[in-house]
């Protein structure tokens, strides 16, 4: 089973930078993700409680993203894939992390990571 729900483009504000100015104030972040979830329970009762829920999860990463400082994209790449993992249940995580406005020679820099829940 490979069903995928995903959020495209998720636009977040971190305070998130090795360098010092970074550290003043908040930067655009721009969110790919990808969470491997079995859809058919949902689609054959069409309730949302079924559902990995996508609204939710772009809630809570804001409400997450906005309260964190920290220097690397790998270590919020990696805190956001453990946070979905965790409470939304879903059985892997990929997930893209990039600063748009980081290098004014780049479009875009950034991670792309994968994790699976770990089996207890
Ligand atoms: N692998 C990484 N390299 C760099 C990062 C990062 O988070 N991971 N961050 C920076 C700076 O903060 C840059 O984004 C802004 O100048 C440089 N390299």
């Amino acid at each position: 089973m490979t069903d995928v729900v995903f959020i495209e483009g998720l636009c977040l504000d971190a305070v998130i930078g090795v360098h010092a100015h970074e550290r003043l104030a908040p930067q655009p972040l721009r969110l790919d993700i990808r969470m491997q979830f079995d859809t058919r329970r949902a689609a054959a009762s069409d309730a949302l409680s079924d559902a990995l829920d996508y609204d939710a999860v772009a809630r809570r990463l804001a409400e997450y993203v906005a309260s964190t400082r920290f220097a690397l994209v790998e270590t919020l790449a990696e805190r956001c894939a453990a946070l979905i993992l965790d409470e939304f249940g879903a059985e892997r995580v990929q997930l893209r992390l990039a600063k748009p406005t980081a290098l004014k020679s780049a479009a875009a820099v950034g991670v792309e990571i994968a994790r699976a829940r770990r089996s207890s």
